[in-house]
């Protein structure tokens, strides 16, 4: 063992590099992650103690490992077989389509990222775009809500500012889960959404595999007490007005739920705005027979330089009110024990209505509708009447009124109309103006149902 070897330099510089790797892959990589995962698991503890719903274990597992178990539960892997025959491929070459399902929908969550990043960022956006307000919040409701339950946030979709509102308002109770559909899935978008903990969802994919990994993720997340938001309408409003709710997601977290494991616990939640900033991007995609909603990067980076510019001048108005309502929350439980013909259907009806309760009357919403509904034009102090009639028949609805000032709040609504050319004064009256009477419609869909 003592004799020396001769060895080109060439071969002594791989041999340490190997060393190198080796050592690396199997010592100082392993205590690397070692040592981070040590320093998440202590961040996300004392995260924990602020917390209202602590982030779960579930959220924490390694994502290899949910992967793993999504692959191997047996649920998935009768699919696989089944898929395997309907397409006449081999067992394991379905096996490797379900585990590229199952990578692009579990998410890689990071409490860094979420609570250090994206809570802070959204907050700033939030708030440098709107007056945020809570408008409703059922406080009791909330609190009651058991601690070992899964608390899933429904929510109705009028702008890409929701999940950004939300995130932030919810900052303090828990970590959101999104369940986010594929126009996300770009990188590097998509890496920083799943490690805000979202899991991706496809929409009217008819892959019956897909649906089975994806289906049984919800439930594994849902059993894992996963605090989790979606959207039922699935997809941003284009006229306004509220959509009907898709039943997917909802089946996936109905089936097979058992009251005995863990109560799953539906929160609805309403938004509104004085200007949504897509509002204009809606409403070609409504011309366009709902077709592809198109929001190019020019445009986007166009209308944030413009009001970056706006600021630097000191000419830069935020866009009026964004309010929030958190409504009655519905325990599924509870739900379960009346009867049902379809379940799923039942919960997705309550669901809209209790988010469609809630929704927040705001300045532009109620002045645009006042203004759509009259026959004639209206002068402001008709506006401002009707208003407070409206503020009388809505007595459980939630009227924002800003400063608690009926006039100001005519003022606010009839003000934005006329900048964004909605309406016009003609004589003293306000009008709607005819090329913008789908604008104009698309504020005062968002209350329409509140005000039969
Ligand atoms: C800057 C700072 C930022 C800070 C920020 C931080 C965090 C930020 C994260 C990002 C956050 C982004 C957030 C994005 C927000 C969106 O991307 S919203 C759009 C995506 N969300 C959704 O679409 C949710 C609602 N959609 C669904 O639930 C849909 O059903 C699905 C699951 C997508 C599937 O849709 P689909 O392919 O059209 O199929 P669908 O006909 O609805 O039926 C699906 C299932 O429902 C069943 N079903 C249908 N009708 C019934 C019925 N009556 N009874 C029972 N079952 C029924 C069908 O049988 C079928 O079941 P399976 O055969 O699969 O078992």
């Amino acid at each position: 063992m003592t004799s020396t070897v001769e060895l080109p330099i060439w071969l002594f510089v791989l041999i340490l590099l190997f060393a190198a790797v080796t050592a690396a892959s199997h010592l100082l990589f392993p205590s690397v992650r070692w040592f981070f995962r040590r320093r998440m698991e202590r961040a996300v503890s004392r995260l924990n103690q602020r917390l209202e719903r602590p982030i779960e274990p579930f959220k924490l597992a390694r994502r290899h490992d949910m992967i793993q178990r999504l692959m191997y539960h047996p649920d998935v892997t009768q699919a696989i077989v089944e898929h395997a025959r309907k397409q006449g491929i081999p067992e394991n070459v379905a096996f490797e389509e379900a585990k590229r399902y199952a990578r692009e929908i579990v998410p890689s969550f990071s409490a860094s990222a979420y609570f250090g990043i994206a809570i802070r960022l959204a907050r700033f956006i939030s708030q440098s775009l709107y007056r945020v307000r809570l408008a409703y919040f059922d406080e009791i409701g909330l609190q009651n809500i058991p601690k070992d339950s899964t608390v899933v946030f429904v929510m109705n979709h009028r702008s890409n500012m929701d999940y950004v509102l939300v995130t932030y308002l919810a900052a303090e109770r828990s970590a959101l889960a999104y369940a986010v559909g594929e126009w996300a899935r770009v990188w590097p978008l998509s890496r920083l959404i799943k490690a805000m903990g979202a899991y991706f969802i496809r929409r009217t994919s008819r892959n019956a595999l897909y649906r089975k990994v994806l289906a049984r993720y919800v439930r594994l997340a849902t059993d894992g007490g996963v605090t989790q938001a979606m959207f039922p309408e699935g997809g941003l409003s284009l006229d306004g007005a509220p959509r009907e709710p898709k039943l997917g997601l909802l089946k996936y977290i109905t089936d097979g739920f058992n009251p005995d494991v863990r109560d799953v616990v539906f929160v609805p939640v309403a938004l509104n705005y004085d200007r949504v900033l897509e509002d204009r991007i809606l409403l070609e995609a409504l011309g366009r027979g709902g077709k592809g909603f198109r929001a190019k990067i020019s445009v986007i980076a166009g209308f944030f330089l413009k009001h970056i510019w706006l600021r630097i001048r000191g000419r830069y108005h935020k866009f009026g009110y964004a309010a929030v309502s958190f409504g009655h929350p519905l325990s599924l439980a509870e739900f379960n024990k009346s009867t049902h013909i379809d379940m799923t259907e039942d919960l997705a009806r309550e669901l809209k209505h209790r988010i469609e309760d809630v929704v927040p009357v705001l300045p532009v919403p109620m002045v645009a509708s006042i203004i759509e509904d009259a026959e004639t034009p209206i002068s402001r102090a008709a506006v401002e009447a009707r208003f407070a009639g409206w503020v009388v028949k809505l007595n459980d609805a939630h009227i924002h009124l800003p400063r608690d000032d009926l006039s100001y709040a005519t003022e606010v609504g009839l003000r934005m109309l006329i900048e964004r050319r909605m309406i016009i004064k003609k004589n003293g009256c306000f009008a709607p103006n005819p090329e913008q009477t789908e604008a104009l419609a698309f504020y005062a869909n968002s209350i329409r149902h509140l005000l039969k």
